[in-house]
């Protein structure tokens, strides 16, 4: 697309403002971005996966925008308690004692399960950096700000939030449930100090524990994100992302590091950006409740995890969204239109260039669309009146949606009716016996044997197949789950 990137400048809503501003990179040319990533105790629920989707349209739009990008999705391996506010149980060590396995095969196994679903989702592969790789530089930001910012209590090294300018500005915390969240620890100075190490008690043995120059013991969590954002990206970088409830307590944390540790009044990012939740009719979904919502169950109903990742972009990233899986269905067949319409081009070279007029016209609109804080909803639509478009060059067509979908990472251009015919996990049959069952209905009733056929398709009913004639999708059959 000819010049594209220059067509709307870049505007981003950032939460320490609360205002949408102008992207304007620290390096010249360079985009560089840090994502709070999962604490792999646990698979992660479709909530979590939102965050990435978000993280990882960011990144889309910036490179496709012109920006080198470098992202950072870091893996908290160790530290993140079951509270934000360093209060509870240790959820790796809790899950490793409950599973009878040691805390770092929990790692290892949930790490590759968050991968695979990224995978999944069309994610591009950021850094995956891992807290327990960063534990000495984590002591080392330790010691230079203890003096000027902590104090040791006998459970640890504390931060003290008073000695950093505006602590909470980012969380607007003061009046709100921000800090009245924070749960008491004996001696604390204020409300809201938070641990920086956290030491073994007196007695007792963790899985994972470092010595350090407050004891043996394990780093505060709000620490990791610091020292691995300054490692891999240098400070000041652009942006820096997570869900919104970050935005409370575990964010401002980061940045009052950041300030004691640099020595300014500086956030560490420009740029703090978060997603809302996912949430199901019940509120917030989460993995403390047992039985939660997980990619592969939606797969094993049949869906492909890529309507999630349109479901997802149907939505705004700072509205809240609920999951119902009505809305995943219309999203599935909306992926589906999608999908069809490319293989229609099928055979077709994409043109190096675009030029015609009404394809410059959506593509405006798309650029104006994921300029303006990542309207993907918007965006979506300019895509989908370019899938539409009759009587137009194809190739031109072709380099277009290209273009769009290197952005939205729907994979229009490798997805396949084949790979949209995900085999539910219980289904009684399989595809390819359902297409031979209709391949003989068809001469059944080219026959006229009317009887044979609607005994077919019976016996396809019988084992959950919902036959669709003239479906205008031409999607003919789908196994009801
Ligand atoms: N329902 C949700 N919708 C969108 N993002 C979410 C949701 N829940 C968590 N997130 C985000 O997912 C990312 C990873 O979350 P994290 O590993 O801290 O686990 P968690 O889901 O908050 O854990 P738990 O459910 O046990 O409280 C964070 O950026 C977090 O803000
Ligand atoms: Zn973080």
């Amino acid at each position: 697309m000819p010049n594209a990137h220059s067509m709307s400048d870049l505007k981003l809503f950032n939460s320490l403002t609360r205002q949408l501003e102008p992207f304007q990179p620290v390096h010249p040319g360079e985009a560089r971005v840090y994502s709070c990533g999962p604490t792999v105790y646990n698979y992660q629920h479709i909530g979590n996966m939102r965050a990435y989707v978000f993280a990882d349209t960011l990144g889309r739009v910036l490179s496709y925008k012109g920006y080198k990008l470098t992202h950072v999705i870091n893996i908290t391996d160790v530290g993140h308690l079951t509270s934000d506010a360093d209060a509870g149980e240790d959820k790796m060590e809790k899950m490793a004692a409950s599973q009878g396995k040691s805390a770092w095969e929990i790692a290892a196994f949930y790490q590759a399960d968050f991968e695979a679903d990224l995978a999944r989702l069309n994610i591009r592969k950021p850094a995956h950096p891992k807290a327990t790789e960063y534990v000495d530089a984590m002591i080392e930001w330790g010691k230079s700000i203890a003096d000027k910012h902590c104090y040791e209590l006998d459970s640890g090294l504390y931060f003290d939030v008073s000695t950093v300018p505006e602590y909470g500005r980012l969380a607007r915390a003061v009046t709100d449930d921000g800090e009245g969240r924070i749960d008491e620890v004996e001696g604390k100075r204020n409300k809201a100090d938070f641990a920086i190490w956290r030491k073994t008690p007196e007695g007792e043995t963790r899985q994972m524990e470092w010595d350090s120059p407050w004891g043996r013991g394990a780093p505060g969590w709000h620490l990791e994100c610091s020292v691995m954002s300054k490692a891999l990206l240098g400070m000041p970088f652009d942006i820096h992302t997570g869900g919104i409830d970050h935005r409370e307590i575990h964010h401002p944390n980061e940045i009052a590091q950041n300030q004691a540790h640099e020595g300014c009044a500086d956030t560490g990012a420009r740029i703090w950006m978060h997603n809302n939740f996912l949430v199901e009719r019940s509120g917030k979904m989460s993995k403390s409740s047992g039985e939660f919502l997980r990619l592969q169950l939606l797969i094993d109903k049949g869906f492909h995890p890529l309507a999630y990742r349109l479901m997802c972009l149907q939505a705004h990233y700072r509205s809240e969204l609920e999951f119902s899986w009505e809305g995943l269905q219309a999203a599935f067949t909306r992926l589906k239109r999608m999908v069809m319409a490319v293989a229609a081009l099928q055979g077709t070279e994409p043109a190096s260039e675009v030029t015609d007029k009404r394809l410059l016209d959506l593509f405006e609109r798309f650029d104006a669309a994921v300029s303006d804080d990542l309207n993907t909803a918007i965006a979506l639509t300019a895509l989908e009146e370019t899938l539409s478009l009759k009587k137009i060059d194809q190739g031109q067509k072709l380099l277009a949606i290209a273009q769009m979908d290197a952005v939205l990472g729907l994979d229009l251009l490798q997805l396949e009716r084949a790979d949209l015919r995900v085999q539910p996990k219980n289904a009684q049959i399989s595809a390819t016996e359902i297409e031979a069952a209709l391949t003989s209905r068809k001469e059944a009733r080219a026959n006229k044997d009317f009887a044979a056929s609607d005994a077919i398709r019976d016996d396809l009913i019988a084992k959950g197949v919902e036959v669709m004639d003239g479906d205008p999708l031409g999607w003919d059959w789908r196994i009801e789950v």
